[in-house]
């Protein structure tokens, strides 16, 4: 895996990561497919809108239909047809908020899956054998994603652990490496020092990519940026930086200006089903009665299939029929519409106006029309 820098304003950049199955620019919004897809599109649409890389998960893809099958079919793209680059979490965030009865022992993690109960211990190594199994092009290490609140001493303990895990995730993957890459995760809460600490320590073992993790777990939002301020720069220059599970674009905008390079959330996809639509003049819930006779199309500055074909009466109409083609009409415009903020923001770094491009794009973010 490769990384080049491209543009530089400020710490904000643009940069190219070159892996095997294609290139992605950054910074980069990576659409999550949970169960091997991104729910409602299919790969192709996701193509035609203009994303690059998509996210599967560990957690799920082992517990349902488990990674053997896919490896025996042929691997990952060939069960989900998408032929790009894919990034797989380890499953830590996921064992964390989705399994129950998660008990964390030095030697891995043992949890009741969330689909039928039965018990499992996954283990660092056995974190990377199954990405290594299902074949994604940039893997995750196995971290306790620390929980928010929590007291500095449980988060110090918790880095010590996440450490000892990286370095076995590290040895495990360099013996058994085709040409995929592995990204370590940096945790240590909302406290500096820890975080430091914790940086020194993963960067040592030495990974293709960094992750930021333990944030958006719902600690204040202040604390999310300080965090973020402090430590995103520090992070080794020449390789990407990812933030997870981050997000709204207010905290995408602040996150790529101290240097970050790779997002990835749910919420354009989630709200999307719920009617919450993004538009150029702010949000919007497609379900409020002033849009019953409105005859114009959900967001005339955009020109996505959606935005091009229907009005928001007939998508406030098929919300309220709770039809299915107001899950994918909704989610192809949530999805284009942080496809293009993502390609407009790499325009301005591009020409190193990042700068009016934030102070431009806050109050339309800030805006919620309904
Ligand atoms: C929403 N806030 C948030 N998400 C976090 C995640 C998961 C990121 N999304 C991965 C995903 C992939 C496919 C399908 C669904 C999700 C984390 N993952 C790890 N490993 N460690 C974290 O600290 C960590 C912290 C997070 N905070
Ligand atoms: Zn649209």
């Amino acid at each position: 895996m490769q990384f080049k820098i491209l543009k530089k304003d400020g710490f904000a950049r643009n940069a190219i990561i070159e892996t095997k199955r294609g290139i992605i620019n950054t910074p980069v919004f990576m659409p999550v497919g949970t169960n091997g897809t991104v729910k409602a599109m299919t790969p192709e649409e996701i193509r035609e809108i203009g994303y690059e890389i998509i996210l599967s998960n560990t957690y799920h893809l082992y517990l349902r239909p488990g990674h053997e099958i896919i490896k025996k079919l042929g691997g990952i793209h060939k069960f989900i047809n998408w032929h790009g680059p894919i990034l797989t979490d380890s499953g830590g965030f996921q064992i964390y908020s989705l399994a129950s009865l998660r008990k964390i022992t030095p030697q891995g993690v043992e949890f009741r899956s969330h689909i039928d109960g039965s018990l499992h211990f996954i283990t660092p190594e056995k974190a990377i054998e199954i990405q290594l199994a299902l074949g994604s092009d940039i893997m995750m290490v196995l971290d306790e994603c620390v929980p928010y609140p929590a007291e500095k001493e449980y988060v110090k303990k918790s880095l010590k652990l996440t450490e000892d895990w990286a370095k076995r995730c590290k040895d495990y993957f360099e013996k058994h490496r085709n040409d995929q890459a592995l990204f370590g995760i940096i945790q240590g809460g909302i406290y500096e020092e820890l975080r430091q600490k914790a940086m020194e320590g993963i960067v040592k073992i030495d990974f293709d990519g960094y992750a930021l993790g333990g944030l958006s777990v719902g600690e204040p939002k202040e604390d999310m940026y300080r965090v973020i301020k402090n430590i995103a720069h520090l992070m080794p220059e020449e390789k990407p930086r990812y933030l997870m599970g981050v997000g709204d674009l207010m905290d995408v905008l602040h996150a790529v200006e101290h240097g970050i390079d790779m997002f990835d959330c749910v919420i354009p996809t989630r709200n999307a089903r719920n009617g919450t639509l993004f538009t150029s003049q702010g949000r919007i819930s497609i379900k409020r009665s002033e849009f019953k006779e409105d005859n114009s199309p959900l967001d005339p500055d955009c020109d996505c299939y959606t935005c091009r074909n229907y009005t928001k009466a007939f998508l406030r109409h098929l919300y309220m029929c709770r039809e299915i083609l107001s899950m994918r009409l909704n989610t192809i415009h949530n999805l284009y519409f942080y496809c293009r903020f993502f390609e407009k923001m790499r325009e301005a770094i591009a020409e190193g106006r990042f700068q009016d491009f934030k102070k431009q794009w806050i109050p339309v973010l800030e805006k919620n029309f309904s």
